[in-house]
């Protein structure tokens, strides 16, 4: 599903009500249709309800869902934000509407002392600015949102909570936005849903589907979209009846050290649980007798260390290498990586400690090869391109990284974003709480290697990669719950992740 800016929903809302055609007043009355429902299979008619409308098409939307409701009997009051120039358009319209209906209370309010006093037993609809917003909230809107806020109330945000921007909010004021419950949003998620930052604005999102114009929705381009199971079936690659294990590569990990070995037999249990033909997995020598016990199919190459890594195997038969989980970084490790990245070793998956060891070398980034998969947690992110003060700042410096180095940035976390070298961003909306747990990287890692060493491009293996992982992360936390979920349970749960996507 594509991504759009609030700008672009205007056009593309603009070019459905030409093109379908619809008036604008009946494409609101669809949008609140959709609204109506979900409160009706979720909130009783035994709750008051309070609407606030904003002047623009947002409080447009509330002045008809409040219409709507109150014919399913729902007790509703409405108050209309009065900044002396009268609604116009649909939202005027809408305002008539409701007044004939004679069933809602309409209250005008001009200033502060027109407020009601908002029970925390009620539900508030906040309508009072939508996707039109264009600065942040102050004088009179403000307050209303700081009682909202206050008043300890349900809030059901229209479209989005009213203070908050679509895209950037770096120099909004979160005191100045409506917290809501839920958001039920028209047709696409806005970016800044993607934002760890907002969870606490936004609530539970329900994306509720309006009906825009297919064709204006693919020919609108945008850098962003969410990936789908639709898009990531196709990418899957069927297996002959006469392929052999060479058909399915040969991965090398090269990961762990003394004392952290673990995220080696986490990466290479995920790495062949995804279908790779062989793997080699390079340890120090402590290694070794732990790789052997616990993953007899893997194939071990020892390095001279005992401790840690220094010295790689020769290239020549590996299709793709993972590196990083556990490394360390050590002096020797970092020239073992070195020399690695000026062999230029073709298809390649950076993560952890190898990213930390760049981040302590960035003159090493130029060595990156082209399309090579790096997979950082914000704070791995951070040290390789500074801190980032919001969200929205660090997605833009993910894209410029991807761009300048030709890379894909996979950015971990409840929304992993995948940026490509040619200025994507997908995000993934698989995974769950659960997995903030020790080792469910490596497991992506090695998920993520396995299929590079297969026949799949990086685009496509960092996008499968992701969204497998954090299905097989969901069907594990069906078994196992949030608390109890270990890394070790999202290798379990992949087998049955790679089929809910054969259909
Ligand atoms: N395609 C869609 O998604 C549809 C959207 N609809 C609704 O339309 C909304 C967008 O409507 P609008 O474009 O009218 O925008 P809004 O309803 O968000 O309001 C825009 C108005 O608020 C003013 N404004 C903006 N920022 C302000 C601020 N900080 N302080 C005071 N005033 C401010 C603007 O000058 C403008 O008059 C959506 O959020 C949604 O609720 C629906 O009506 C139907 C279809
Ligand atoms: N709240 C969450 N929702 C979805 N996925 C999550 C969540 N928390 C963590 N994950 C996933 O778990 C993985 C954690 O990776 P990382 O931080 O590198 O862990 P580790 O270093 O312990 O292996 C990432 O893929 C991340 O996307
Ligand atoms: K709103």
């Amino acid at each position: 599903m594509k991504i759009f800016s609030t700008q672009q929903i205007a056009v593309i809302d603009q070019f459905t009500i030409e093109q379908e055609p619809i008036s604008d007043l009946d494409l609101m009355e669809r949008a609140s249709l959709q609204m109506t429902n979900w409160v009706v299979q979720n909130i009783s008619n035994e709750k008051k309800l309070m609407f606030f409308a904003g002047p623009g098409n947002n409080g447009g939307d509330a002045l008809a869902v409040a219409r709507l409701l109150a014919d399913l009997d729902y007790q509703c009051e409405m108050f209309v934000l009065d900044f002396g120039k009268g609604l116009k358009g649909a939202p005027a319209q809408n305002l008539i509407r409701l007044k004939e209906q004679r069933k809602v209370l309409v209250q005008m309010i001009a200033s502060e002392d027109d407020l009601p006093v908002i029970e925390k037993e009620h539900v508030v609809l906040d309508g009072l600015f939508g996707s039109g917003l264009n600065r942040m909230l102050d004088g009179l809107p403000a307050t209303i949102v700081e009682r909202v806020n206050a008043s300890g109330a349900k809030v059901v945000a229209i479209d989005i909570p009213s203070g908050l921007m679509g895209e950037d909010n770096s120099t909004n004021d979160r005191s100045r936005i409506v917290k809501a419950e839920h958001t039920l949003t028209l047709q696409f998620p806005k970016l800044s849903f993607f934002f760890p930052e907002h969870e606490a604005l936004l609530g539970k999102v329900e994306v509720l589907p309006i009906g825009l114009h297919p064709q204006v929705i693919e020919e609108t381009e945008t850098p962003y979209c969410l990936l789908e199971p639709d898009l990531l079936e196709q990418k899957l690659i069927c297996r002959s009846k006469f392929s052999h294990k060479g058909t399915f590569g040969h991965a090398l990990l090269i990961a762990g050290s003394y004392g952290k070995m673990g995220a080696s037999v986490l990466a290479a249990n995920a790495c062949l649980r995804s279908g790779v033909g062989l793997l080699t997995a390079h340890l120090p020598h402590s290694g070794y007798p732990i790789m052997q016990t616990a993953l007899p199919e893997a194939m071990c190459s020892i390095d001279p260390s005992d401790l840690m890594f220094t010295e790689f195997p020769p290239l020549d038969h590996f299709s793709a290498i993972g590196i990083g989980p556990a490394l360390g970084v050590k002096p020797n490790s970092r020239r073992a990586l070195k020399q690695l990245l000026e062999a230029k070793p073709g298809k390649i998956v950076l993560d952890a400690d190898a990213l930390n060891i760049l981040s302590m070398h960035p003159e090493w980034l130029k060595l990156l090869p082209v399309e090579a998969i790096l997979t950082p947690h914000p704070k791995e992110f951070e040290r390789l391109v500074g801190e980032s003060s919001n969200s929205y700042t660090r997605l833009q410096r993910q894209r410029d990284f991807a761009r300048e180095y030709q890379v894909y940035v996979v950015l971990k976390g409840a929304h992993t974003s995948i940026a490509t070298p040619d200025g994507m961003v997908y995000f993934n909306n698989t995974g769950n709480p659960g997995m903030a747990t020790a080792g469910s990287g490596d497991v992506l890692t090695g998920i993520i290697l396995g299929l590079l060493a297969q026949a799949y491009e990086p685009l496509d293996a960092a996008l499968l990669g992701v969204w497998i992982h954090g299905v097989a992360g969901d069907l594990a936390a069906e078994r196992s719950g949030y608390h109890a979920l270990i890394a070790s349970d999202v290798i379990q749960s992949l087998g049955k992740a790679f089929l809910s996507l054969r259909k």
